[in-house]
């Protein structure tokens, strides 16, 4: 199977002309130039990116992605492994903390298995099954996939990419859902950065710091076993997850298709890394949320000279972060398009 085109095509650029117009826009608005800080950029990147005058992120299209995690077996989750699975019935129902979320922002919620090692329910309403396999084998010992299942899985993400643009989303959040996927991260994050697990392995749903010690020598057999530093789908297959090589597909895919990605917390800001390794001008189409809670975030962060929105101590995963920032990004579109200017209002500028 051949990875999606977004994968080995690098991304489209932004618009020049129209960032220049919307700087200039900006600065003739009715307050000091710079005043309204990091709103500014916001707008004046998201016309960059759509190609627009009037920035807007009404239609935000989420999607999440599930799966499991075959180094769950190392005791490295506070929580059992078949929580993905009840989760995955949770957002069905509506009542996991993305559900609410995409509910009040009126957001469409894509619900993606990608391979849980409970047999998925057909008869959830709105969950797409597309199972890779079972879960992921366990990555302390042997690759969590093969490269044929890193590739399917980049195509379910890129796939939930073009049901994106296909219902004219403006925005783009990717969600996790996967018990033990902050040790799948945490090893893939090591890999591509040749970091020692102390520094990047942090509690997730919370462990205490016995168990963050245990987990972090867990991620270190894994590196010791496959390796640092290596190219992306082969660091990806052999340390990652069904859910987050969807998520760097679908990362890639939106970007590939002209759709801003507003990135989520550590596991997504990880999908991220890779999806950037690969292809490095998809970092222009990425805005951060926030900081998420679990420690290593900060250093993958740092990596992508990331600035996030928000820093609120949330470190929930499932695109909630992102979907929590989602209202600042409104306001830096209503601002810049409904502000009045100098001109207009009639007020004297700055002599
Ligand atoms: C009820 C529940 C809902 C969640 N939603 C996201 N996660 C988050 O926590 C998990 C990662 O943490 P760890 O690596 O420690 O297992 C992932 O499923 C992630 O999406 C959840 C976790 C739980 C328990
Ligand atoms: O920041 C995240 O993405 C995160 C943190 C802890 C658990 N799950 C996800």
């Amino acid at each position: 199977m051949n990875a999606p085109s977004a994968w080995t095509v690098k991304p489209p650029a932004p618009d020049p002309a129209a960032r220049e117009r919307a700087r200039e826009r900006q600065n003739g608005l009715t307050k000091p130039r710079g005043s309204l800080g990091r709103l500014e950029q916001l707008a004046i990147t998201l016309c960059a990116l759509q190609a627009t005058d009037r920035p807007s992120v009404e239609r935000v299209a989420i999607s999440v992605f599930a799966g499991d995690h075959g180094v769950c077996t190392e005791g490295i989750s506070a929580f059992p492994q078949e929580v993905t699975a009840q989760m995955i019935a949770n957002f069905a129902s509506g009542g996991a903390a993305i559900s609410v979320l995409a509910n009040h922002l009126g957001a469409s919620l894509d619900v993606v298995n990608v391979g849980t090692v409970t047999p998925p329910d057909h008869q959830l309403p709105g969950v797409r099954h597309e199972m890779v396999s079972a879960g992921t084998a366990n990555l302390a010992r042997q690759p969590a996939m093969t490269d044929d299942q890193a590739v399917a899985a980049l195509r379910v993400g890129d796939t939930a990419a073009a049901r994106a643009a296909e219902n004219h989303g403006q925005l783009f959040i990717g969600g996790d859902m996967g018990i033990g996927n902050t040790t799948a991260a945490a090893a893939l994050a090591c890999a591509l950065l040749d970091e020692d697990p102390r520094n990047l392995v942090g509690p997730g749903t919370g462990l205490d710091s016995e168990g963050v010690s245990h987990k972090a020598r867990v991620v270190e057999r894994a590196l010791e076993r496959h390796g640092t530093g290596r190219e992306p789908l082969s660091v990806l297959a052999s340390l990652g997850g069904l859910e987050i090589a969807a998520l760097t597909g679908a990362i890639l895919g939106a970007a590939s298709r002209r759709i801003p990605v507003l990135v989520d917390g550590f596991i997504v800001s990880v999908a991220a890394l890779v999806a950037v390794r690969q292809q490095p001008a998809l970092r222009d189409w990425l805005f951060f949320a926030h900081r998420s809670a679990e420690p290593g975030h900060q250093r993958v962060l740092a990596a992508l000279d990331a600035q996030p929105l928000l820093d609120l101590g949330m470190r929930l995963g499932e695109g909630s972060g992102a979907a929590v920032a989602v209202p600042l990004m409104r306001l830096a579109c209503d601002l810049h398009n409904d502000m009045a200017s100098f001109e207009d209002a009639g007020v004297s500028n700055r002599s």
